[in-house]
């Protein structure tokens, strides 16, 4: 008997993630309520099941939606204004001033709607932000569609978001409950960094994520600076003083890690935390680099980010999978380090694992929800196709992303985005440009 479906894509090829390097070819997917109903070959599918809706996607892979798992949204609207400098000296000297004379709602919301506007059209269907105002990123990811976990920042010192540290976890409380029943957007815990937080709200901050059951992000060990600068003040390496003060769990995302020792490894191992790799902004601000592979051998989760796009400068997360398995090889002097099925896994389900959503997303499995993202492989720069998860790290560009969809529904279709008003986006960033500028020109005069 034929069953009746909101949704039947017909795929050229299906790669579930789960199990890691598996290619199903000539395979369909049924999806219902936003879910998936049923993985199986084109040729069944049209003898079972009945698509409300149909699409034939036969030049096409078709993959778990994309987890960008560290990004500052709506930084989006810095693209290109500080290149080709190292971390302290790009943000002590260009980032902040430019927040501190920029931040309000209107710029987070129109930020937050460029970067999501790019990252849809990249196949990225998740994001893991972290920024000032939470509650406005938040409206704007509930209009566009997509799936977010909005990070409730915490600092030392006063910034739009609050004035101390016991107002931003109060603030941080607000926006918790706002979402705690919202089926797409999730919050975590915020603090910047070891260097910009102090021991008390650290451990604050790590009771509170406890007691709301919610992940722990924060950059870490980015530099060699920021570890020897940590050392000389509190006479121990930051991932110690962290484990210390009980932020190194399963709930942990340290964001960068470019400098870990095997003990650290050993550490984050054994607390089964995660670490977000972010090779393309650590390569821009010449941070260091990840030791992704040795990571993965010692069994941590490695899930991959962006960072935002002041540091790196896009949201393309088709390209930092293939960054990450290049530079890997580079790092490890060994070819088969992240393999192009492992750049996947850390851009899908590592992501979805870091953020405790992987019952609900990361890979292609029956019952899970349909954050899909289909690649059109028909171009002659993916041609032959010997093996296409080969094409979606090393070869194809997210120039190529046609379709995507969150928990079913069709949030980009034929490039063309569905819930947001693209030249409504541009004519903003056009404003924001001027009145940027314009900071930019006073600032160097
Ligand atoms: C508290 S909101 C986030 C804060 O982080 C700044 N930021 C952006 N990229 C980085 C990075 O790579 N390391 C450290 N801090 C970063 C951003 O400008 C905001 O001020
Ligand atoms: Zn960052």
């Amino acid at each position: 008997m034929m069953q009746s479906v909101d949704t039947l894509i017909y795929a050229g090829w299906v790669i579930p993630v789960e199990p890691e390097g598996v290619v199903y070819e000539q395979h369909a997917i049924a999806i219902d309520a936003g879910k998936i109903v049923a993985i199986l070959p084109n040729i069944e599918a049209t003898s079972r099941y009945l698509g409300r809706i149909t699409h034939r996607l036969m030049t096409h892979v078709v993959i778990p939606g994309l987890i960008n798992t560290h990004t500052h949204a709506a930084m989006t609207l810095l693209r290109g204004f500080a290149d080709d400098l190292a971390l302290h000296e790009w943000l002590t000297t260009r980032i902040w001033p430019a927040e501190n004379a920029f931040m309000s709602a209107d710029f987070v919301a129109d930020g937050t709607r460029l970067a999501i506007a790019e990252m849809l059209r990249g196949g990225v269907t998740c994001f893991n932000d972290m920024y000032f105002l939470p509650e406005v990123a938040g409206g704007v990811v509930d209009e566009s569609g997509m799936r977010a976990t909005l990070g409730l920042i915490l600092l030392d010192f006063p910034t739009i978001q609050a004035q101390n540290p016991d107002e931003y976890l109060q603030k941080g409380r607000a926006v918790y409950q706002q979402y705690q029943n919202h089926p797409l957007i999730k919050t975590a815990i915020a603090p910047h960094a070891p260097y910009t937080v102090s021991d008390a709200p650290l451990q604050a901050g790590a009771a509170m994520a406890e007691e709301l059951n919610t992940p722990i992000h924060i950059h870490v060990h980015e530099t060699k600076e920021e570890v020897e600068q940590a050392v000389a003040k509190d006479k121990q390496r930051p991932l110690a003083r962290l484990a210390n003060l009980g932020l190194v769990s399963s709930r942990l995302l340290a964001v960068h890690a470019t400098q870990l020792n095997p003990e650290e490894i050993q550490l984050l191992a054994e607390h089964r935390a995660t670490v977000v790799h972010c090779p393309e902004s650590n390569m821009k601000l010449a941070s260091g680099f990840c030791p992704v592979q040795q990571l993965l051998n010692a069994g941590v989760n490695v899930a991959l980010g962006t960072d935002g796009t002041a540091s790196n400068n896009d949201l393309d997360m088709l390209g930092e999978m293939r960054t990450a398995a290049l530079l890997a090889k580079v790092v490890s002097q060994d070819a088969r380090s992240v393999s192009a099925a492992q750049a996947l896994t850390m851009a899908t389900l590592n992501g979805a694992k870091a953020l405790g959503i992987d019952a609900e997303t990361g890979s292609l499995l029956v019952g899970k929800s349909a954050d899909l993202v289909a690649i059109d492989m028909n171009e002659l720069e993916t041609q032959p196709i010997y093996n296409p998860l080969s094409h979606l790290i090393y070869a194809t560009s997210r120039d190529k992303v046609t379709d995507v969809w969150v928990a079913g529904r069709q949030l980009l279709k034929s490039r063309a985005l569905t819930s947001l008003n693209i030249h409504e986006v541009q004519a903003k960033t056009h404003d924001w440009y001027m009145k940027i500028a314009a900071f930019m020109q006073q600032a160097e005069s």
